[in-house]
């Protein structure tokens, strides 16, 4: 494979990195590593790692433990455990960030610049369950595919919002315990991966894109506990775009300070000589502690990070301007809740946590997490975790309910294993002729209604059985396509 670099992005590295860069040309040469990262919230139980195909978990990422790189011709994105929510497809590189953030469950986490949510599900995973995943993203499509994705992983604690981060800032100042801020950049490490990202390289260009850097993360540290840590990462290897930006943050800010990375023996250091005459000053030993992956000293694309931690004698920050109470997320009515109870308890067995704050929003029944302000005069793609629908009267369970359930937890349940043509014909949105002695039942369940069908145990989704039929009730949006 042959990559034709920019002129001027050749030029630039050449300067840059001297005698190290013919070895950096050298590693456009070779094809780019991919790489899948397995979800704990669904794979977290002994033996359930063990179903995915071992050939795709034979090589650990060394800076993720639940990250491994893809042999050549594997195409994870085309098998039914991608749509179990099992495992995400994720360049090994970009797996670094979240693990330099340090996410521990109970932590209230903001990823910023979320879409589609590669990183979003990551800390979901490290959240597992407990604490606040607000996730962000400024685009209105690429917020939807976030969601998606939140859904698809099973995350039960996370809000999904389509704002600007000034208009965070001023909802959620001194909040969050970690942030993460994967800045939108000229992707200068994605050329191998990605082509088009070559085509856009001069219409986002670097100074356009550390501009936006500079703004976004100057809301975000707003947001930033006392004590609590950020992460700034990037794909791209400008000096401008990854220094140049921290430099520009802590300048002035004795409150805000670089730590050592955890994983920093893994990787080479920040660059601050490359910001030219002046450009580092004092600060130069802050930015040595930031980290570079180089494509041609490890196995990944490249990336960025910097770990920034916020004193913990910081003054406040401004107080939040959040009204009290959260009119946008109305609680159900009394005859809301009682048909989507009946519904819940026809189809699962778990516990429905009645004394937990449940909201209506946009026609679906949504579980909100603990300790979210209001979201009121947000623009709000999902409140929390919406477990099902109202329509005319009627309550139905939702797709992200299946997701975020485990197969025990259904009342009926039917598993085809992933190899079974009903698995595909299922993904494709096909109804399924099947006996009522297919189907695994609660004590006193009968074999009518919601089923949920699942995969090597994985959920899929879910059917509706009646007289010697599943009638499928898997998303159009979502079907298998070949
Ligand atoms: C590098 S991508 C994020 C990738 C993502 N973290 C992941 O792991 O899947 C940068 C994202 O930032 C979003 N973005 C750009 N400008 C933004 C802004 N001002 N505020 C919030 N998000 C922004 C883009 O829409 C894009 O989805």
């Amino acid at each position: 494979m042959t990559i034709k670099l920019p002129e001027h992005f050749r030029e630039r590295m050449k300067e840059l990195l001297a005698s190290e860069y013919d070895e950096f040309e050298a590693s456009y040469g070779r094809p780019a590593q991919a790489g899948l990262r397995l979800n704990p919230l669904k794979t977290g139980k002994p033996g359930q790692a063990d179903k995915i195909a071992p050939a795709w978990r034979e090589q650990p990422v060394p800076w993720c433990p639940t990250g491994y790189y893809l042999p050549e011709g594997a195409r994870p994105g085309k098998h039914p455990h991608y749509h179990a929510g099992i495992y995400f497809i994720q360049e090994p590189s970009a797996m670094a960030p979240v693990e330099l953030l340090d996410v521990k469950p109970g932590d209230r986490v903001l990823d910023l610049c979320a879409a589609p949510g590669g990183k979003s599900t990551q800390i979901a995973g490290k959240l597992a369950g407990s604490g606040l995943l607000v996730s962000n993203d400024n685009h209105p499509d690429r917020a939807k595919a976030l969601l998606k994705n939140i859904e698809l992983a099973g995350v039960r604690n996370a809000v999904v919002l389509n704002e600007t981060p000034e208009r965070l800032s001023g909802r959620f100042a001194g909040f969050f315990d970690k942030i993460l801020v994967d800045a939108p950049c000229s992707g200068e490490g994605m050329f191998r991966k990605d082509p088009d990202m070559l085509r856009a390289y001069d219409a986002y260009g670097v100074d356009r894109c550390s501009a936006m850097q500079r703004s976004i993360l100057a809301e975000a540290v707003k947001m930033l506990k006392p004590g609590g840590t950020l992460v700034y990462s990037t794909c791209t290897f400008s000096a401008e775009e990854n220094e140049g930006v921290i430099a520009e943050l802590l300048k002035d800010r004795p409150e805000l300070e670089t730590v050592e990375a955890p994983l920093r023996h893994l990787f080479a250091p920040g660059r601050p000589e490359w910001l030219g005459e002046g450009g580092a000053g004092s600060l130069a030993d802050s930015l040595r502690r930031t980290v570079r992956l180089w494509p041609h000293r490890i196995r990944g694309e490249g990336h960025y990070a910097a770990v920034i931690r916020k004193h913990p004698d910081a003054a406040d920050s401004e107080p939040s301007r959040a009204p009290r109470e959260d009119r946008s997320l109305p609680a159900p009515t009394r005859s809301e809740w009682s048909a989507a109870e009946e519904t819940l308890r026809e189809c699962v067995n778990a516990p429905i946590e009645k004394d937990r704050r449940w909201a209506t929003f946009g026609g679906l029944l949504t579980l909100v997490p603990e300790g979210l302000p209001s979201l009121e005069g947000l623009r709000v793609v999902r409140p929390g975790w919406a477990v099902g629908s109202f329509k005319k009267g009627r309550f139905a369970p939702s797709h992200a309910l299946a997701l975020g359930i485990a197969a025990e937890d259904a009342i009926r349940s039917v598993d085809f294993g992933a190899d079974h043509p009903y698995t595909i014909r299922y993904l494709k949105g096909e109804t399924l002729e099947t006996g009522a002695d297919e189907l695994k039942l609660s004590p006193g369940a009968g074999p009518k209604g919601f089923v949920l069908v699942t995969a090597d145990g994985f959920p899929l989704g879910w059917a509706k059985w009646q007289d010697g039929y599943l009638k499928n009730e898997y998303p159009p949006a979502w079907r298998w396509t070949p």
